[in-house]
């Protein structure tokens, strides 16, 4: 016998708790079975009105003239993990700006560069088993030979800006999860899975299997 099938949608939101950063809220929801159930909820309390996307993520190339293109990455503390984290240059969208404007900001405030942007992906989710937080992605590129990058000065002095070379991305960063205690960001490790597959086998991308 087959299930009723109902279009799943939330039908109501309470908040349980709220901070300066962040509330929680108990999520009522009817499920494809239509059966009424509740989620807990976690939402950053900062989205902007004017995007439905809380925070960018920021993929930026630096090119030197002889030296290989590198991704520019930062390593900093978060309290949340309580350990070091590798991660892509990122921060939250102020209010009126574009994820464009917001990326090239946050990466000159976290390693100083200044880069422009090649691209930038729709809004994505980040962890929607727990969290309404998404971010925008973008690409940037680095024209390092510029003299403005050629010695940058970061505004964050407990963000080390790391520096790994694009084409053994994946190589370096397990070197860095080797050393131990330092969390890796999902995002960037699938990054580099992506680049390790279309640098070393172009020809087994899982779309051309049978
Ligand atoms: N969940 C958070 N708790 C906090 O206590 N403080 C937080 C949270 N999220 C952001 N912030 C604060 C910390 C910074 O002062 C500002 C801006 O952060 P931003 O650099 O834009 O983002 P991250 O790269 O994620 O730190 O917000």
């Amino acid at each position: 016998m087959s299930c009723p099938k109902t279009e799943p949608h939330v039908v109501k939101e309470e908040v349980l708790a709220t901070g300066k950063w962040v509330k929680l809220e108990r999520t009522t929801y009817v499920d494809p079975a239509d059966k009424i159930r509740t989620w807990e909820t976690a939402k950053r309390t900062t989205r902007p009105s004017n995007t439905d996307a809380d925070g960018v993520g920021i993929i930026a190339i630096l090119k030197r003239t002889l030296h290989k293109d590198c991704v520019v990455m930062v390593k900093q503390f978060r309290p949340p993990m309580g350990c070091h984290t590798l991660e892509f240059p990122a921060g939250l969208i102020d209010n009126d700006e574009t994820a464009e404007i917001a990326a090239l900001r946050e990466l000159k405030e976290e390693t100083g560069y200044k880069g422009e942007v090649v691209g930038v992906t729709p809004v994505t989710c980040l962890d929607p088993g727990l969290s309404n937080c998404t971010t925008q992605i973008v690409m940037v590129n680095i024209n390092g030979d510029d003299v403005e990058n050629v010695n940058p000065t970061q505004q964050l002095e407990f963000v080390e800006v790391i520096l790994l070379p694009l084409d053994e991305f994946q190589k370096k960063i397990d070197e860095v999860i080797k050393k131990g205690n330092i969390s890796v960001d999902s995002k960037v490790y699938i990054y580099a899975m992506g680049m390790s597959q279309a640098f070393f086998k172009p020809n087994e991308l899982p779309v051309l299997k049978q």
